[in-house]
This record gives C-alpha cells, structure tokens and sequence, in this order.
C-alpha cells in the first residue's frame, strides 16, 4: 500500500485538478453559457469524484473511512493506523455537483489537530465527533491512544457512550468546567514535557476532546491551547475541538489560530474546511476545499459501546494491580535520610508513588466506611515496612474503630509473627490510649530536636549523615477514625489537638510523619487553635469512594470513584489537581507471606510491638509486673489492673504504712469482685509464706466465685484464709478494731461491702456505739500497723455514709470506679472537671495521695465479660 502521505499527495493532487477544473468551467461558463451540455459537467464531476474516492479510500483504511453502521461491528480493530504514523481521517463528504459525492479525509493524529466551529450541542455535531473518536480509537492498537474529554456545553453527554473506557481509566472522566480545562491543559503540556526531554517514544497519543469550551475559558486558556496546538503533534499530543474558535460578543478577542489544525466552518448548514496541516495544499490561494462539506453521520446506535467493551476489559486485565506487584522485589534496600517513598498502586498504565518528606510531609485519608480506608492503608504500611528496614523507618499504628485494620502488625494465637517496623499497635483504642501514643511521639520529637540542636544542624539528612551512631529511624504514625480523639469536645480534645497540631507542625524536621484517615473531619478543624489551618500541613490528600471531606468543597472527585480507587492531590485537595490511581485489594495469602519475609529477616531478638486491643480482658496471671511480684518487695502493690497506656503498665496502689492506704472499688458491675481478686492475689505474692492473714467476706451471692477463686489462690500460696459470711462480720471487724496492735499483715477482702452496712449500723445494747465505728477504727488506724481494707461497694454513697462521711475521705485514698457517674464520682473525690464516662472493660483509679487519675483495664478472671454479657 502506498505511504499515507504520498496517497495524500495524490489527493491533494487530484483536489487541485478538481479545484482548477471547477474555475475553468465556472469562466467557461460565464463565457459560453450552456454551450456544453448538463450531462458533460455531470460526467466530469462523477469521474473527478471517483478519483478522489480511491485516494481517499488509500489513506482512509478500514475504521478510519468505513461508514459507521451496523456493518462496522465485525471490522478488525487496532491495524488501520499505528502509534507514531500520521492518520487521516474522514471528516465529511463533499459533493460538488450532484451525483458526485467524494470522502473528505483529515490529517489528523501523528499529523494534526481538527477543530469545527459549531459545538457539540448540535447533535450532528455531537455525533461526528464520537465518529472521529470511534474511528482513532478502533483504527489504532489497544492503548494507543488516551482521550481527556471536556466538555463545557452538555455535561458530558457527548462522551457518554465511551463511560466503559473513562471507568476502565484509560480516559479520564469528562471535565466540565474551567477548573477541570486547565487539569486537562497541564496533563497535556506535562506531556509535551517530557517528551520535549526526550523520552517521547513510549508515549501513547494524548488527545484533548472537547465538545465545547466551558464557560469561563478565557484568553489565558486560549493562549495555553495555541501552544499546546503548536508543539503538540512533535509530543503525540492533539487537539479535536468542537466550538472552536468560540463565538464571543462584539469586541471579543477572537482567540488565537491554532498551528496544524484543520478548520471547519459553518456556512448555510454545510461546512467549509481549510487547509489542513501540511506542506501540500488544497487551494494555490490557500483557501481549503472549493465544495462545501457534508460532516460525516455519526455513529448508529449502541456501536461505540460494543467497540468499547472489549477495549475496557483489555485495558482493566492489562492495568489490574494485585498486592505482590505493589511490593519491591528485594525487601529493604532504601535509605530513609531524605523521605519516604512508596508505590500504591496504578496511575493509568503507570504506577503511582508518593512520598512522604520534605514535600508531602503529612497525609490526610478520608473514605465513607466501606470505602477500602483499611486496604489502602494496608498496601501502604506493607510497601513502605518492605522497602525500608526497621533502622530506617518505625510505625505507630493507632486505629479507634472496632476491627482489625492493624492486628496484621501483631502476633495473635494464631500467627506468632509481626511487622519488625511496629513499635506500638493500638486496635478499638481509647482516646486516652490515643492521647499516650501523641504524648510518645512528642517525647520523641523532642529527643530528637535536641540531638539536632546539639550537633547544629537543622535537617534530620544532616544529622543522619554526621552522626551515623545516632538511631534515628523516620516515624510514620497512622491514625484510623482520628476523629474520635475529638469527639466530646472535652479537655482530652483538647489536649489531643494541641498535640497533633504540634506534630503536625514541626514533625516534618524531625522526620516524624502523620497518616491521619478519617470517615469524617468535618467539625474537627475548629478544635484547632493557630491561626492558619491545621490541613495546611498535609498538603497530599487521598479521597477513596465518599472522602470528598479531604478535598477542597468544590472538588467533586471522589463522589462517584469505585472501591479501590484513590483521587490522590498533593496541592491540598484544590480542583484540577486529582490524580485517579487504583490500588489493590489485599490479598490474605500475598500478605501474609510478606509479612513472614519481612519477620524473617528482622534482627535477632527484636520484641513485637506494644500492642493494645481494646476490648481485650486483661487477666493478672498473663501481666509481666505480677509474674515478677515476690516477697522481696520494698513496698508491696495491691494490682488492680493495666493502665491505659504504651505498653499496658501494671497499675497498682501501693499498700504501706501510710494513713488511708485502703482500696474501694465502686460501682454496681461484677468486676468489683474481680479487682478485689486481683488485689488480694497480687498482694499474697509479696509476702513470704504464711507471713499474713486474708479474711475474706462475701456478702452478695454475685461475688461467691470471684471469693472462692480468691481464698483457694491464696490457700496455695501457703497464707492463712479467714472466710467470715455475714453473720460474723460484725463481731469481727469488732475484735480486729480491738486488737490492731497485735494483728500483724492482714487483709480485710469484702466482697459486697455494702451489704454489711445494715449489720454494722446497729448501735450496741445501751450504748451509741456501732459496726460503723469499728470499721472506721480500722481504716484510720489499720495502715500502721500492717492491716489494710479492700473492699467493693455497690454505690458511691453508700461507701461515703459507712466510712462516715466525705470528710473522712482520707482515710480510704485509693478508689477504683466502675460503673459510677461521672458526676457521682466528681462530687465523690472533690474534682468536678474529671472526665469519667463508665464503660465496660474500663475502671478509673484515683490515688488522692499522690492527685493521680488513671484509666485502666482492670483485672479480671477469665471469661468475666462473657458472663456479664
Ligand atoms: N482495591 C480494592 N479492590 C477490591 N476490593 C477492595 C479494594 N479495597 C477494598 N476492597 C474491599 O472493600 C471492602 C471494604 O474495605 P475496607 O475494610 O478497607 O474499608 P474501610 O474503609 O476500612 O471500611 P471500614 O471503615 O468500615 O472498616 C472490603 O471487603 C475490601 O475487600
């Protein structure tokens, strides 16, 4: 077949023949009217037209010229053009007399742009457009080509009939404003970029499509579509552009010719069209065509589609991304001094990194629930825990949400194994939990500003360079639902806001860096108190499916993406700066693996994280601080469970010689059993064998259990077990209140306290004296002399009346409320600004000896929560 250009040639050749034909017989005409018959001019024309015809028909291959009617579906697709090679395509019919018809062919891509002045609103218009489009697209080889189509005059209806190729991203989803032209203008001039660096070769045609300019397009876009015009074609890059130029009022600027572009005009419903792009022209005086043109029909119904479907299904098998793909092949080869770099997922036909440094030193993540928030975290940890080793990269993982987004990084009974790059792992968290992780990196920022300060540096990659010995690992810190740190605008809000706002602020100098996703930051940004916006420090923002909230409020983006596809903006979320990358489900088996390999190879005898599973029961045989209790101690600690803290400390309340050092246990719930339990056990290992007495008294029936499990633990430790039931309790806090001096270490464990009030307000016979003051005896004076009170009390109130009032409140200094309120427990100790919401699996101790207040898990027996449930 003959080359496209010298079949051009040959076209153009014949054109010229028709085009001074035409002049000879038009003055032939006027000079001897009808002395040639009708028939002859007839006769010429339909000869001129099958000429021009056949060079039509050989530089218009297949797709390229064929009509597009049903017979179109069974054409082959992807051999009547190639990447590189210039195309023409068929534009219209042009028909100088009647009877002699001619295919009107267009350079186009590889040689130029075309453009009509009339916009796709007219349907005709609409529908010779999707015409062109159809025919690159079949004529071309799959992937060839990559439509951005805009669209200011239907709302994108023009390209609807190709939303298989937009939602299998090999075209980008129809812009439809101004905001969106100019995304298009940059990914078109970023084209010409690096082709102009001379890395052009693999790069498919990048096709603007517009069915007409959106308002507001003014001179400036004008401007940067001329240039795009001129240097386009060099870089792949063509313009097909429908209302163009654009018709303004008088005086309008009339915007600028475009380069190598093939006009078409309107005139009387037909169409005129220039000359096209090219050293060959149609008219010696540079006036296009002499006959007016027909615009070519457009496609018949449902073609576009059935062209589209296999196209999508290829580019989606071709573009697929599994987990194993996003993982380098060699696990930790990175340096971590200057940034973090990491691959999640697809851009198109290219991957997506991102980084998190100097630049981006922040992420902001937000997806509806549902919308893949967990698995797109996941792919990220994973990429970023297998390219840098744990020296240079560390993890504080922390997820309020009930789940299990980040239990993949701890050990479970089932898997032993863990992320080496995890150093605290926080799942269903707390907001305190959530607050002690803010205070940690804090304490970290600092440590390492001082190390920055002492070695005079101010940028971490200096640091890390001059002092090699210094561990300084970049930090990145993961916060899933970060909201909820906010949620109850208390003072806790507070505090976590200033922190965060902190870390958000200087954390980029010490290579500390925040993830914080969220279904919602709506209402959050008020908490924080600077001056500009806290979101000013996360400039990369990841909407997924319904995380719209990330971005600026007038970009739409992430209304309509799937699940499993991220709008990535690094310029703070502003229209025109989305990027539309898909990334991978996570596959169990892929991860898995991958977190064997990298377990694998972690350093011998590097711990797992400190890992805290809020809804976990905390059981005293498992804690380390209980397992390390011996008789030894210098000051024995009655355990009551483990602070909600890094790493779970024991907390416990120090039972010496000191007034008022009892424990009440307050509110309704069973585990007020449970704690006391756990007191009495903890404490019997600090004593040696048979060294002290535990009295212990069940006064409730829900407490039998908790203290029959109690007694026989302690009877195995080889120390002597009173049980008293109810009707000796009186008589013996009576003897215990008479013989303090001689009692020696004894442990009054009553279970129900509560109930013994009715026994003990009794006065004695004749006199005023009661139970009551027996046991208020004990408490002043028990300490001293090595006997202490651990008891559990049903009602706050109940607690104040029996040790006689709030006044003598210092003789009991250790308090560990449950299910009390808030309110209750602040009138309780006198602090009416502590914040207390009773939940289960959750108890706050109060030390009113040293003003401590502390959540915790309190302790207790397996498989407590399962019967309170
Ligand atoms: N890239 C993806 N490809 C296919 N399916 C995905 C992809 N990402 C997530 N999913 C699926 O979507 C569902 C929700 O994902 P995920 O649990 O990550 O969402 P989430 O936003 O964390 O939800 P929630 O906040 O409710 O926990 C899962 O079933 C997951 O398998």
């Amino acid at each position: 077949m003959a080359s496209a250009s010298s079949s051009f040639n040959r076209a153009v050749a014949l054109h010229r023949e028709a085009s001074a034909h035409t002049e000879a017989a038009r003055a032939e005409l006027a000079r001897r009217e009808s002395l040639a018959p009708a028939s002859s001019h007839a006769a010429t024309y339909a000869r001129l037209a099958e000429q021009l015809n056949a060079a039509a028909a050989s530089i218009l291959p297949g797709w390229l010229g064929c009509d597009l009617d049903g017979s179109a579906r069974s054409r082959k697709m992807g051999i009547n053009a190639q990447l590189g090679r210039s195309m023409h395509v068929r534009i219209g019919t042009a028909s100088p007399a009647p009877g002699a018809a001619f295919l009107v062919p267009a350079p186009f891509l590889g040689a130029g742009h075309i453009a009509i002045d009339r916009d796709a609103r007219d349907p005709q218009v609409a529908g010779w457009l999707q015409g062109l489009l159809l025919r690159a697209l079949a004529a071309l080889p799959e992937g060839a080509l990559r439509v951005l189509p805009v669209d200011g005059g239907t709302l994108g209806a023009v390209f609807a009939p190709f939303r298989q190729l937009v939602e299998a991203q090999v075209w980008r989803r129809p812009v439809i404003d101004v905001d969106g032209l100019r995304a298009v203008l940059d990914e078109a001039e970023e084209q010409i970029g690096v082709s102009q660096s001379g890395s052009a070769h693999e790069l498919p045609y990048l096709l603007i499509a517009s069915g007409a300019l959106p308002a507001g397009c003014g001179g400036g876009d004008h401007a940067r579509l001329a240039a795009i015009a001129h240097a386009g074609p060099a870089a792949r890059v063509h313009l097909l552009l429908a209302g163009y130029p654009p018709a303004g009022p008088a005086g309008f600027n009339s915007p600028p010719r475009l380069d190598y572009t093939t006009y078409m005009t309107e005139q009387d419903d037909l169409f005129t069209m220039s000359e096209p792009p090219g050293r060959e022209q149609l008219d010696a005086h540079s006036g296009g065509l002499a006959c007016p043109v027909h615009l070519a029909a457009g496609p018949v119904d449902g073609l576009i589609e059935a062209i589209c479907r296999p196209l999508a299904s290829a580019a989606r098998v071709q573009h697929s991304v599994d987990f194993t793909s996003l993982m380098p092949k060699d696990i930790w080869t990175e340096s971590s001094a200057g940034g973090l770099r990491v691959t999640i997922g697809r851009e198109g036909r290219g991957w997506c990194e991102l980084g998190l440094d100097d630049v981006t030193p922040h992420w902001l993540v937000g997806g509806r629930t549902g919308s893949g928030k967990t698995v797109f975290l996941l792919d990220v940890l994973y990429g970023l825990a297998s390219r840098y080793s744990p020296d240079e990269l560390v993890m504080y993982l922390l997820d309020f949400k009930e789940g299990v987004s980040f239990a993949d990084f701890t050990p479970t009974p089932i898997d032993g194994t863990w992320i080496p790059h995890a150093r605290t792992v926080g799942i269903e968290s707390d907001r305190e939990y959530g607050m002690a992780v803010l205070r940690e990196l804090s304490r970290e920022m600092n440590r390492r500003a001082l190390e920055l300060k002492k070695a005079g540096v101010t940028r971490i990659v200096d640091l890390r360079a001059g002092r090699p010995d210094l561990a300084m690992p970049r930090i990145v810190a993961v916060i899933d639902e970060f909201h909820v740190l906010f949620i109850g605008n208390d003072r806790l809000a507070t505090q976590a806001a200033a922190a965060l706002e902190d870390l958000a602020r200087k954390g980029r100098s010490y290579g500390i860096h925040l993830i914080l996703a969220s279904q919602t930051i709506a209402g959050v940004e008020a908490l924080f108190t600077k001056g500009e916006s806290i979101f000013g420090q996360f400039p990369l923002r990841v909407a997924l499916a319904g995380g719209g909230g990330v971005l600026d409020h007038l970009n739409d983006a992430a209304d309509n993406v799937p699940i499993g596809t991220a709008v990535i903006n690094d310029a703070a979320g502003v229209n025109g700066a989305n990027r539309l990358v898909r990334f991978p489900n996570t596959e169990p088996a892929a991860v898995t693996a991958q977190r064997h390999r990298l377990w694998q190879s972690r350093t011998p005898g590097a711990g797992p994280p400190a890992v805290f599973a809020g809804y976990a029961e905390q059981h005293i045989d498992d804690d380390p601080t209980f397992q390390r209790l011996n008789a030894k101690v210098r000051r024995r600690q009655a355990l009551v469970g483990r602070a909600v803290d890094i790493g779970l400390p024991a907390a416990s309340f120090t039972l010496d010689a000191s007034p008022g050092r009892h424990i009440a246990v307050l509110g309704p719930s069973v585990v007020g059993a449970d704690i006391l339990h756990a007191a009495a056990v903890s404490l019997a290992r600090q004593h040696p064998p048979g060294a002290a007495t535990f009295v212990l008294m069940s006064l409730i029936a829900a407490a039998d259990h908790a203290a029959d499990d109690t007694a026989e633990k302690i009877q195995a430790a080889n120390h002597l077990v009173e049980v008293i039931d109810a009707s000796g309790v009186r008589r013996y806090i009576k003897g215990l209140a008479e013989t303090l001096d001689s009692a020696g270490p004894t442990y009054l464990v009553i279970f129900g306290a509560d109930a013994a009030s009715g026994l003990l307000k009794i006065s004695e016979p004749g006199t005023f004296h009661t139970g009551l003051d027996d046991l208020r005896t004990v408490l002043r004076t028990g300490p001293s002399r090595g006997v202490h009170v651990l008891g559990w009390w049903r009602g706050a109130r109940r607690f104040v009346d029996d040790i006689g009032g709030s006044t003598n409140l210092e003789d009991v200094a250790c308090i560990v409320a449950l299910n009390i309120s808030g309110n209750d427990l602040g009138t309780l100790i006198g602090d009416y600004k502590l914040e207390w919401h009773a939940r289960p699996n959750r108890a706050m101790v109060i030390d009113r000896h040293d003003q401590k207040t502390q959540l915790i898990v309190p302790f207790v027996r397996p498989g407590t929560y399962d019967q309170v449930d």
